[in-house]
């Protein structure tokens, strides 16, 4: 197992070049030197025949430089005016905006105004409102924007849904989805923890956790039943970590049903810093997707980053719930796509989707705002309120 996971992260940062690469690739440019950017797009594009990173821009030239040289990118811009000098660049045609939350509105808006598609990183928005607006720009524009949730464009979690849309492990009964980190791995200065830029487990984690159990279970969720949330007197409306219960509806039930009977819940779970066991023994990061039926189980282990190592594990039931079969697959991709990342395939379906071809799998913005307003939704429940929506003015948007 262990050099399968080497194998398959070697490919990842190591990706061969594309065999017939394109005259006119997509030119894309990035917003920020942000951490995600290489695992994200970066590496993915150096073998992506049809897609390659022409510029990035930074808040300051120095780290603009810097990021270019080592990544290989012909075009650093730097300083105050660097994400509005990329998107005036002709030569620019898709923009990746990995900044923090907060400010995914105001630069996605101004990138699709200067006539650019988006590929946007998860959560698409501080608010619902927000993330209409931007789809709503897009569509105005014919432009195409899409919200980063790469886990979906992986063979494996289009196997798990597959698994439970068959029928095979019955109706759902329940759904829990974990996305959890131990403590040490986000600094008190991380982008995560403040609120102004959006921060909030929920937000960031949550973000997947609703994702994950809305794509699983082929529904949107009915009311949020309970939410609590972790806090730290360091970072005021910050959560840490959120337990939040939802009620999804059930397949049998009618209007007769009690509410039991016509929804079931699905509980999702996020930590930023999850404490070690006895407060010394190290913990793994949780990160899960379980689905119960009437006639089964599904379980996924690394639902977010399946292409590093995961497992779907489908068990069959009888009437008293005895496992009378087990079996456990994994998809990792077949051919020239094995061991791809979920980003690689992300960007496959991203480039086809601008060049007009039909892409393997996509979703669309109604989905984006379904996710963030049930974000929202879960936010009010625990008292933290919703994140601040942005306040800058983009300039030819009414
Ligand atoms: N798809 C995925 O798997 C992942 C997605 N993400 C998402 O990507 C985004 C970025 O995350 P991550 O790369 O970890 O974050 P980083 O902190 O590494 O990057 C954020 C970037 O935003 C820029 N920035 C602009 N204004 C500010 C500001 N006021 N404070 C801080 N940074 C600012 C900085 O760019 P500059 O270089 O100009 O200074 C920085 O490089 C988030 O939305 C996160 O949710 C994160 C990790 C994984
Ligand atoms: O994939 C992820 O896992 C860890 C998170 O903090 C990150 O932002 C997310 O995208």
């Amino acid at each position: 197992m262990v050099y399968a996971v080497c194998k398959r992260l070697y490919r990842v940062f190591y990706p061969l070049p594309p065999t017939s690469p394109s005259a006119t690739p997509l030119r894309i440019g990035i917003l920020g030197a942000a951490n995600i950017a290489p695992i994200a797009l970066i590496l993915p594009a150096k073998n992506h025949p049809d897609a390659v990173v022409h510029a990035v821009a930074a808040r300051d030239q120095t780290r603009a430089d810097a990021f270019a040289k080592k990544w290989g990118i012909p075009k650093a811009y730097g300083g105050s005016g660097a994400y509005q000098k990329l998107l005036d660049d002709p030569e620019i045609e898709a923009v990746y905006n990995p900044l923090p939350n907060g400010l995914h509105y105001e630069w996605t808006m101004k990138a699709l105004m200067a006539g650019k598609h988006v590929l946007l990183e998860k959560p698409s928005a501080d608010t619902a409102e927000e993330t209409r607006k931007m789809f709503e720009l897009a569509e105005k524009k014919g432009l195409v924007l899409l919200e980063a949730f790469h886990y979906r464009f992986h063979p494996a979690a289009q196997r798990a849904k597959e698994i439970v849309a068959s029928g095979e492990i019955g109706d759902i009964t329940s759904i829990e989805v974990s996305l959890g980190v131990p403590r040490g791995i986000f600094g008190d200065d991380d982008i995560r923890l403040k609120y102004e830029l959006g921060g909030g487990s929920f937000m960031d984690m949550g973000c997947y956790t609703m994702s994950t159990a809305r794509y699983l279970a082929g529904a949107d969720p009915v009311k949020v039943t309970s939410a609590t949330a972790d806090t730290a007197s360091k970072f005021p409306k910050i959560d840490i970590g959120t337990t939040a219960v939802l009620a999804f509806p059930s397949k049998s039930g009618d209007s007769e049903s009690s509410e039991s009977q016509r929804t079931y819940p699905v509980t999702l779970k996020t930590h930023f810093r999850i404490p070690p066991r006895l407060g010394f023994i190290p913990v793994m990061p949780q990160v899960y997707a379980k689905v119960v039926g009437t006639r089964g189980e599904l379980k996924f282990l690394n639902f977010a980053g399946p292409y590093i190592y995961h497992y779907i594990d489908a068990k069959k039931t009888d009437e008293k719930g005895n496992v009378v079969s087990s079996r456990t697959e994994k998809r990792y991709g077949e051919g020239e796509k094995y061991g791809w990342s979920t980003y690689r395939f992300q960007l496959e379906a991203f480039v086809d989707k601008v060049r007009g071809r039909t892409p393997q799998h996509w979703f669309d913005g109604a989905d984006s705002v379904t996710n963030l307003t049930w974000i929202e939704r879960v936010y009010e429940a625990t008292d933290l309120g919703v994140r601040p929506a942005s306040t800058v003015e983009i300039p030819g948007v009414i």
